[in-house]
């Protein structure tokens, strides 16, 4: 399913103080929203929601990688205007996120993706652990009862026509989009939320922000590469498929799915990163399900699987290894399509391809070999 994310930034951050609002400001050498968007590349198309007075400001920081829309007077008023902004855009889920919450992780983002699957809606939360009280004029006034009192987290996450429905028919004031999806009847999924991410709400809250940066800092980057490798012998036909694209040639490629080797090699490099084995254990070749099937469908599992496991995809180099067909001409079209499936930028996808100077099975021009790397970043 297309996912869109939708960032709101539009607030004044008043009670953060500090002379600009809060997202634009330092957290560690980075601007709080840039620190939110990176945490989001990879999941599915970014709108960030600014103030109007904001909007060169945005362009400047974040140039076309994402959408900029202007937001409202309150948060739901900003939520609703990227949501009509993406109408018509073939948009199925979306994740609308607090840009005050920079330290989001990447498994929050997950499991919140993951539980929509099967649930209309979802949205992370922290059960409440501290004894609850009222309290009147510096005085307790009164207990309550923790039983059964969560934490609100985001991203909030729903099916996009849902979302959109219920905010037109809300008649605004809501505290977040789950009290707008639930007054539209919608049941929402807890899932679960994480300390790291805080919202960024008073001025000590960036002192909070950079202790967790510092702690993630001390437990070191954490970086896994995998590498890929397959073969598809040639049979009779009229074209072959690399890295999703239709390529003519005068034979095609033998194989149980559409033997699109160049696939095949990336999507075992991310399960190689993973330590997740190879396709032939998620997609066992002995399964008639998978006989023909579009390789899509094993690169789009790994790298859910990967975003499932809190790691982003950072960058991915295929070379495929044939005396024909030529790839150059097409290898633009190749790299979109990694990109697209992968849900990355296409200046982080590489296609490229050699021949073996005659030599071997490829010289030979009995099949294509390719091998791939991908780069995986952790939290
Ligand atoms: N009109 C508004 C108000 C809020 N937000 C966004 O909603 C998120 C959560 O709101 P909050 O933390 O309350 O931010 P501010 O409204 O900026 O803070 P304050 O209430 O202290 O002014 C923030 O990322 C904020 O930028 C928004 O997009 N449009
Ligand atoms: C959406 C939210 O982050 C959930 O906890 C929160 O309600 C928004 O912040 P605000 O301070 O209530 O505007």
């Amino acid at each position: 399913m297309t996912v869109a994310v939708i960032i709101v930034a539009a607030g004044r951050g008043s009670r953060a103080g500090g002379g600009e609002p809060k997202q634009w400001r330092d957290l560690a050498g980075v601007p709080v929203l840039a620190r939110t968007v990176a945490a989001f590349r990879g999941i599915g198309r970014i709108t960030v929601v600014l103030h109007p007075d904001d909007m060169v400001r945005g362009i400047a920081l974040f140039g076309g990688t994402v959408t900029l829309v202007a937001g409202g007077a309150t948060r739901d008023a900003s939520v609703r205007a990227a949501l009509e902004s993406l109408t018509g855009s073939g948009v199925e889920k979306v994740l609308i996120h607090d840009g005050a919450r920079p330290l989001v992780p990447r498994a929050v983002i997950a499991g919140v993706l993951t539980a929509l699957d099967t649930a209309p809606a979802a949205a992370p939360a922290l059960a409440v652990t501290d004894a609850l009280w009222r309290g009147t004029e510096g005085r307790v006034s009164g207990t309550e009862s923790r039983e059964g009192l969560y934490r609100a987290q985001t991203p909030q996450g729903f099916r996009f026509a849902q979302i959109l429905a219920a905010h037109r028919a809300h008649p605004g004031g809501a505290a977040d989009d789950v009290e707008v999806a639930r007054a539209a009847g919608l049941t929402v999924d807890i899932t679960p939320g994480s300390e790291d991410n805080l919202k960024i709400t008073f001025a000590e809250d960036f002192a909070r922000a950079r202790a967790i940066l510092a702690a993630r800092k001390d437990r070191g980057m954490d970086v896994r590469v995998g590498n890929g490798y397959d073969v598809h012998a040639f049979c009779e036909g009229d074209g072959v498929i690399l890295c999703g694209v239709k390529v003519p040639h005068t034979k095609a490629l033998l194989g149980h799915s559409d033997a699109d080797v160049g696939m095949h090699a990336l999507t075992d490099a991310i399960y190689g990163a993973l330590a997740e084995g190879d396709i032939g254990r998620h997609f066992p070749p002995s399964d008639p399900q998978w006989k023909g099937a579009a390789s899509e469908i094993f690169l789009a599992h790994a790298a859910k699987l990967a975003t499932e496991k809190g790691y982003r995809i950072s960058n991915v180099d295929v070379t495929i290894v044939c005396e024909r067909p030529k790839v150059g001409p097409h290898a633009a079209a190749m790299m979109a399509e990694l990109a697209r499936i992968l849900g990355i930028s296409p200046n982080r996808v590489s296609v490229k391809a050699t021949t073996s100077e005659r030599l071997g099975f490829t010289g030979r021009e009995e099949g294509i070999a390719a091998l791939a790397t991908a780069t995986l970043i952790g939290d």
